[in-house]
């Protein structure tokens, strides 16, 4: 499948560093890739191939792995919603998402918090590695840097796009940034008739970056509500944008819907997302755009099921509350309010 098939652009984000290239060009392609679609295609990453295929080759070990070794490190263990998800135990939407997955965020110790520390200051703790597949570690991080890499180029190359110095996000970004990577696996399709791998959301950080495999069930929302196909592009990773940055540009940026479709019965796909989330304690403000931009703008869609409030750390906090009930019960339960 080259790009020319499929619905969502590509872009080549070599080109905005390479002097040869047109650079206003460049920045015209991406700024149309954002705004329009929301979704893209990312080549010329520089993400080497032996981290691509070595993330998918322990995907695979680790979810062959007898049930109880991935349970030893499940997410209800900690309060820090790291660890494994076992099948039909997230919930998107209010209903069951078919996919059994690991989360890591970055390795940090947990805080000595006090009462008057923000409830979300819990979220920062360590992850948790399986025993039994002790490189897994080492992949997962390597990856999880390269994939924050190539977000934070593309998130320069979209302030220089939307007329800001490229560094202007950066300081939302330093090794306190709330990123995070999620390994996953989409069994096939159970036989009680649904088909939710994961339902229909937007994703709350500023970027989102996907590696998935050959196997395809991505879907994208269109404007008029209809459904588009994220079909697997070799070599490539799918960028998307986030609420936060669809706040801080007043929607001229669109955090686009999409949902994974599970596959057929007997097949399973996998898939890395990472987030690039920005420091718990960040508050997005409103970009100044230039004029044709804001012209374009097209406000902020609030989602009374969802509210976006504008700490990062109390979005984060909501959306991992609502994806994964066991851990609130087990860890948050004295929690009543978030922001
Ligand atoms: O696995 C995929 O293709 C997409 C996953 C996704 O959208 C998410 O986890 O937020
Ligand atoms: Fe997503």
């Amino acid at each position: 499948m080259s790009a020319a098939e499929t619905a969502l652009p590509l872009i080549d984000i070599s080109r905005f560093r390479d002097p040869a290239a047109d650079r206003d060009a460049f920045l015209a392609d991406i700024r149309r890739a954002a705004h329009e679609a929301g979704f893209f295609y990312v080549v010329g990453h520089g993400v080497p191939e032996e981290l691509t295929s070595g993330i998918f080759e322990v995907a695979r070990r680790f979810f062959a792995l007898p049930e109880a070794e991935r349970l030893a490190i499940e997410n209800v263990n900690t309060p820090h919603f790291r660890g494994y998800t076992r099948t039909g135990h997230e919930y998107t939407g209010g209903r069951r998402d078919w996919r059994e997955q690991i989360d890591v965020g970055p390795e940090r110790e947990a805080l000595e918090l006090g009462p008057d520390d923000p409830v979300w200051l819990r979220l920062i703790g360590p992850n948790q590695w399986p025993a039994a597949l002790p490189e897994l570690r080492e992949v997962a991080l390597a990856w999880q840097s390269e994939a924050q890499r190539v977000c934070q180029e593309v998130l320069r190359a979209l302030s220089a796009a939307l007329g800001q110095p490229e560094d202007y996000f950066d300081a939302w970004f330093d090794e306190e940034a709330a990123t995070h990577a999620k390994i996953v696996r989409y069994p096939g399709r159970p036989d009680d008739g649904t088909d939710q791998g994961v339902g229909a959301h937007k994703d709350y950080g500023f970027l989102a970056l996907l590696q998935q495999d050959e196997i395809g069930g991505l879907q994208v929302e269109l404007p008029d509500g209809g459904w588009v196909d994220a079909t697997p592009v070799p070599g490539s990773f799918i960028l998307n944008i986030g609420e936060m940055l669809e706040i801080a540009t007043q929607g001229y940026l669109i955090a686009t819907k999409h949902r994974v479709i599970s596959p057929p019965e007997g097949v399973d796909r996998y898939s890395v997302p990472f987030f690039l989330g920005p420091r718990l304690d960040a508050f997005v403000e409103p970009i100044e755009l230039p004029a044709d931009l804001a012209a374009a703008a097209r406000g902020i869609s609030q989602d009374a099921d969802n509210p976006l409030l504008s700490a990062y750390g109390a979005n984060a906090l909501l959306g991992w509350l609502r994806s994964h009930p066991e851990v609130a019960r087990r860890w948050w339960s004295d929690v009543t309010q978030v922001g």
